[in-house]
């Protein structure tokens, strides 16, 4: 496969409102990327487009060797694993589970367990909740764990189903440093097995070393994209952010400060 995915010209328009404009994007194997943007920039309705949930107004779409219009969706949404808040609305279903039966229901691609489980899933189940470091929790369910295991948790759902393309969407949101940071370590290894990945984050020290290459998009645009070491910097973050911005690097992650604006001075000084 030359790419895992590539997106021609693609506008989406929603009532009467351009929401995705004339992007132009290709995503090669062995390739990380990193999705920033303000709130509303288009970032959701982007990876809508990707996993076929949105279909575009204009344009052409080639996800995972599927063209977009010439085969199935559901089977080329089966080789997606999706990592989102948006599984939030099916928390009450999760809530009654354990870790152990939700890492499995990936295979299903449902959230609890409704088939007969065979010894290699199983097993498969046990390796990921081990690599995640979940097997203390496995029997433990979903409601009483905390906000960082419950991630990995659905880390380790998607990875069931062994994707060739992995969708995290914000997995940091809401996590304290610590549980920050285990999450961002998960993803690392993820990445080093070589499965590409999107990660769509408002915090761009969470782009670690196993990310590549960015894409920034501002009011369903895109004003850069490519390896990460091109794309981050200070000029195209502030044209991103609409604030100025200031970038350094430390560690091997970029960091961001918003520069201060000189106040229009009214006789003060
Ligand atoms: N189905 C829809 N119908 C109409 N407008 C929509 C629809 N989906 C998204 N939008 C609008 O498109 C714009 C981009 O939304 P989107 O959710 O893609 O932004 P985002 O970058 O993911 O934002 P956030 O960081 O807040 O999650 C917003 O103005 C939103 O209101």
């Amino acid at each position: 496969m030359d790419q895992i995915i590539k997106l021609e010209d693609v506008s989406w328009r929603r009532d009467g409102k351009e929401i995705l404009k004339d992007i132009n994007w290709e995503v090669k194997p062995g390739e990380h990327w990193a999705i920033l943007g303000l709130n509303g920039s288009g970032k959701t309705s982007l990876l809508n487009i990707v996993t076929g949930y949105n279909y575009p107004t204009a344009g052409r779409v080639k996800v995972l060797g599927t063209e977009f219009g010439k085969a199935s969706l559901p089977d080329m949404r089966k080789k997606i694993g999706f990592v989102s808040n948006a599984l939030g609305r099916f928390a009450q279903t999760l809530n009654r589970e354990t870790a152990e039966n939700i890492v499995l229901s990936g295979k299903f691609a449902s959230f609890g367990i409704y088939q007969d489980i065979t010894e290699a899933e199983a097993q498969r189940a046990a390796n990921i909740l081990k690599e995640l470091r979940l097997e203390y929790i496995a029997d433990q369910r979903y409601s009483v764990l905390s906000q960082g295991e419950q991630r990995r948790t659905l880390l380790g759902r998607a990875l069931m189903s062994n994707p060739e393309l992995l969708i995290l969407d914000e997995p940091c949101a809401g996590l304290d440093v610590l549980a920050r940071e285990d999450v961002l370590a998960m993803t690392e290894q993820v990445a080093e097995e070589t499965r590409p990945l999107l990660y769509v984050t408002h915090h761009i020290e969470e782009i670690t070393e196993a990310i590549s290459h960015v894409l920034l998009i501002r009011d369903g645009q895109i004003i850069a994209q490519g390896p990460k070491q091109d794309v981050l910097t200070g000029e195209n973050l502030t044209e991103t952010y609409k604030i100025p911005i200031n970038l350094h690097w430390e560690g091997g992650r970029p960091w961001m400060s918003v520069e201060r604006m000189a106040k229009e001075s009214g006789g003060r000084t």
